[in-house]
């Protein structure tokens, strides 16, 4: 944020800017808590409240003078330092109604950069994350504290060597928790102040165990603020903030409120969306959903759209294909496995355009503020109505108009709509005119069918949708048996459905099959440096699983080959591998024939065996006799055979008859198992012995570092002084793990380092120590130190 001025004081003059200061913050003080909402009229803009005078001057050059509801309501409960749950619509501007008291609360704790980290924003995803991280540098333009932003995707390194010098910190839940257990300089002991933005989605099940993890590890005495667009219902998940008498505000869930005062609630409407948001739905079978969304999208050229979809693989499937078939409207993608440069490339990019349609998943849904869009389009049903809010609350934001769009399939209208009721959603029925309605089923099939790759694509998107409805928990929305499966992979343009197996394991046991479907959200939403940490041993090294070899998309491919889907071009992809490898090894037993003869034991020609000869006497048959080519075409494929040591032909595969074996099949099992036994107790030893030589060659090398370490102290101590920059660069560079990001990405290219993550002071700072640094020469004799005295003095 500011950039501290560098004017010379003198002591009295810091002595007097101090009491002065100390006087207007006492001042301020005083007013918040003298505060009376009820006798300030027309209580509209942010100057009506005791707010600094550097944090009303970031917000006014950023044109925010006047406050909304939820600003108005919860600014003075925060300044109060009280703990507040708050729920407010979509777009409602609950961002700068917890970094408002929060910056407040800092200046008035008189945070510096020794104080470390003091507040701590969680939220869901990285792109809020990144847009909080960006309204705080704005609008804290001229507060004097540190502030950073950690997530995924990024550099670990980079953040870990700063993480010390921030004051607020702004992140997600893996990437916080990843930072306390590895970064040593990462203090939490001073923390005053926690705030989980979209709360809701924070303490749900996916990100439980990472958020237990790092409140187990906060100082108690913190204040907290919970805000979101919808709020959690459940009291042990609020428990686990451990809140302490919060104010509630605006809350319109069934929410245990006895200890706590409801001071909000200004909206007279009770419906969670913006009223300017206007609400539709269509019903459509499965097999429609693309034809719908292409003809919507053909419909809507310029308009600013959003389509929701249930998976990433649907995503990048979509938006393949329709690339290919050109709407006429520019496309992008943005989901999870994305790289997080390409993600805040991509989210930049749709926030400047005006005509554009992203193809997203959830990871767009809550919190991020993308300017004008017209349209939400969701493609699949969200989870529940929260996730509906949340999707819907990406257009109609700050007042402006929107619409949303539902697509439901029959299956999911009646549980789905009854869900939107309950929550005081009002949303119309559409129904779609036919002759409006392109087919583009074909298109696709023609895709996939020349490019196998899309096919591919098209499979693993068939895949998740159906992965992502087995894992709803809402079973009366979603019944997984009543999708049908052919027509929809038809409508992806697959030759047929691929098989889906996890269903057999689990769907016969409910209690299973809730198990499963936590586990899958928590893997989901676990980081991955904390998953390949949980794989390591107590030495920290990794404990690899030789079982799992690495698997290319297309070793994939290929696994699929039973599923029909891959067939065609599986099948001649195979065909040709094994013509190859027949060829090799005809080629082999032709080159063997050069030096070896075949074994006989009868080397007489027995008349049988003698080709029947014919008279060629005309040209033709001459001509073929002799052309190779048509001769073998003329004696059909030939057969493979191999010899035994007596010289009898073998086929190449035969079966023993089962009277042969019958008897003895224990004997040979018998036999075969302690042939296997002896032969893995021999590799076993072996393999003991190599483990006992790395570990004492591992053990040799660090003596050996550790000696060379104290001969190099020794060596400085002696006064051999080496740069500081050489001793760096010769350090390994111990993060290289968490650098090679393991999220998949599609065609991002790797870019420059953001400089951005920190604010300008340190860049700052490192200049003006650079221009300090005055070059001296080691004094060696007495006069020598005392002229170096003198001139540091004069200095
Ligand atoms: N007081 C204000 N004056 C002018 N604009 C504002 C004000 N408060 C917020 N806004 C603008 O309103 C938009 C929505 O604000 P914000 O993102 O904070 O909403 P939100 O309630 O957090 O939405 P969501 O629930 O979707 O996360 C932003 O573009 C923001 O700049």
């Amino acid at each position: 944020m500011a950039k501290k001025h560098n004017h010379v004081l003198t002591a009295k003059q810091r002595k007097e800017h101090r009491f002065q200061n100390e006087k207007y913050l006492n001042g301020l003080q005083e007013k918040i808590e003298k505060f009376d909402m009820h006798t300030v009229k027309n209580l509209d803009r942010f100057e009506d409240f005791p707010i600094t005078e550097n944090t009303l001057k970031g917000l006014k050059e950023n044109s925010f003078v006047s406050m909304t509801d939820i600003q108005r309501n919860s600014i003075i409960s925060a300044l109060r330092k009280n703990d507040i749950l708050a729920a407010a619509k979509t777009g409602s501007g609950k961002t700068l109604a917890f970094l408002v008291p929060l910056m407040e609360r800092l200046v008035h704790e008189k945070v510096t950069d020794m104080d470390g980290c003091c507040a701590l924003i969680i939220t869901p995803t990285r792109e809020l994350a990144v847009q909080i991280f960006e309204v705080l540098t704005k609008i804290g333009r001229y507060n004097t504290f540190g502030c950073g932003l950690v997530i995924g995707g990024k550099d670990f390194k980079f953040e870990s060597e700063r993480i010390n010098k921030i004051n607020i910190l702004i992140g997600t839940p893996g990437r916080i928790l990843q930072h306390m257990d590895q970064s040593v300089n990462f203090e939490l002991s001073n923390l005053k102040m926690l705030v989980l933005d979209e709360a809701d989605r924070i303490l749900d099940m996916g990100f439980r165990k990472t958020l237990d993890s790092i409140l187990a590890n906060l100082p108690p005495e913190r204040q907290n603020l919970l805000f979101s667009a919808t709020q959690t219902n459940s009291v042990k998940d609020l428990a686990r903030v451990s809140l302490v008498n919060p104010v509630y505000i605006n809350i319109k869930e069934d929410i245990n409120t006895d200890h706590g005062n409801n001071n909000g609630n200004n909206d007279n409407d009770s419906t969670p969306v913006p009223q300017q948001l206007s609400q539709s739905y269509i019903v459509a079978p499965l097999y429609d959903k693309l034809n719908i969304l292409w003809s919507f999208l053909k419909t809507h050229l310029s308009c600013k759209i959003i389509v929701f979809v249930s998976s990433s693989k649907q995503v990048h499937f979509i938006y393949e294909t329709f690339r290919k078939l050109q709407p006429g409207i520019s496309l992008m993608k943005l989901h999870g496995r994305q790289k997080q440069t390409s993600r805040i490339e991509t989210t930049m990019k749709f926030s400047a355009s005006n005509k554009s349609c992203l193809i997203t998943t959830d990871v767009v849904a809550r919190g991020i503020d993308i300017p004008a869009v017209d349209w939400i389009v969701q493609l699949d049903c969200p989870e529940d109505a929260n996730t509906f809010i949340h999707r819907a609350g990406r257009a109609g934001r700050f007042g402006r108009s929107g619409n949303n769009l539902l697509i439901l399939t029959p299956s999911e209208e009646d549980g789905f709509i009854k869900r939107l009721t309950s929550k005081k959603i009002d949303i119309k029925k559409l129904n779609i005119k036919n002759n409006k309605k392109k087919q583009i089923h074909q298109q696709l099939q023609s895709l996939c069918f020349k490019d196998p790759e899309l096919k591919y694509l098209g499979q693993r998107a068939f895949m998740s949708y159906f992965k992502s409805i087995f894992i709803q928990k809402d079973k009366e929305v979603f019944k997984f048996d009543q999708y049908p499966a052919e027509e929809f992979a038809k409508s992806l343009g697959l030759p047929g459905a691929p098989k889906i197996k996890f269903l057999n394991k689990a769907a016969n046991n409910s209690d299973d099959t809730d198990k499963l479907i936590n586990r899958m959200k928590e893997l989901k939403n676990t980081n991955r440096q904390l998953i390949n940490l949980s794989k390591t041993d107590e030495n920290g090294e990794v404990i690899e699983n030789n079982d799992k070899k690495v698997r290319t998309k297309y070793d994939k491919m290929f696994e699929r080959k039973n599923t029909t889907v891959l067939s065609e071009h599986y099948i001649n992809m195979t065909n040709d591998r094994e013509k190859d490898g027949q060829q090799e090894e005809q080629e082999e037993q032709e080159a063997d024939d050069d030096f070896m003869t075949i074994k006989r034991k009868d080397h007489d020609l027995l008349k049988d065996e003698i080709p029947e000869l014919h008279d060629l006497s005309s040209k033709r048959s001459l001509k073929k006799a002799t052309s190779k080519k048509q001769s073998a075409s003329s004696k059909g494929l030939g057969k493979k055979l191999i010899f035994d040591d007596e010289g009898n032909t073998h086929e190449v595969y035969e079966f023993i008859k089962e009277e042969d074996v019958k008897d003895n099949i224990k004997d040979l099992k018998k036999e075969f198992l302690e042939n296997e036994t002896q032969f893995m107790q021999k590799e076993d030893i072996t393999d003991k012995a190599l483990a006992k030589d790395k570990k004492l060659e591992k053990k040799r090398r660090r003596q050996e570092l550790e000696r060379r370490r104290l001969e190099e102290e020794e060596e400085e101590s002696e006064g051999t002084i080496e740069s500081e920059e050489e001793e760096i660069s010769e350090l390994p560079d111990i993060d290289e793990d968490f650098q090679s990001e393991s999220e998949e990405d599609d065609e991002a290219p790797p870019l420059k380092k953001p400089k951005q993550w920190f604010q300008k002071d340190d860049d700052d700072m490192d200049k003006t120590a650079q221009k300090d640094v005055v070059e001296i020469e080691a004094p060696e004799t007495l006069e020598d130190l005392e002229a170096l005295t003198a001139r540091l003095i004069n200095n």
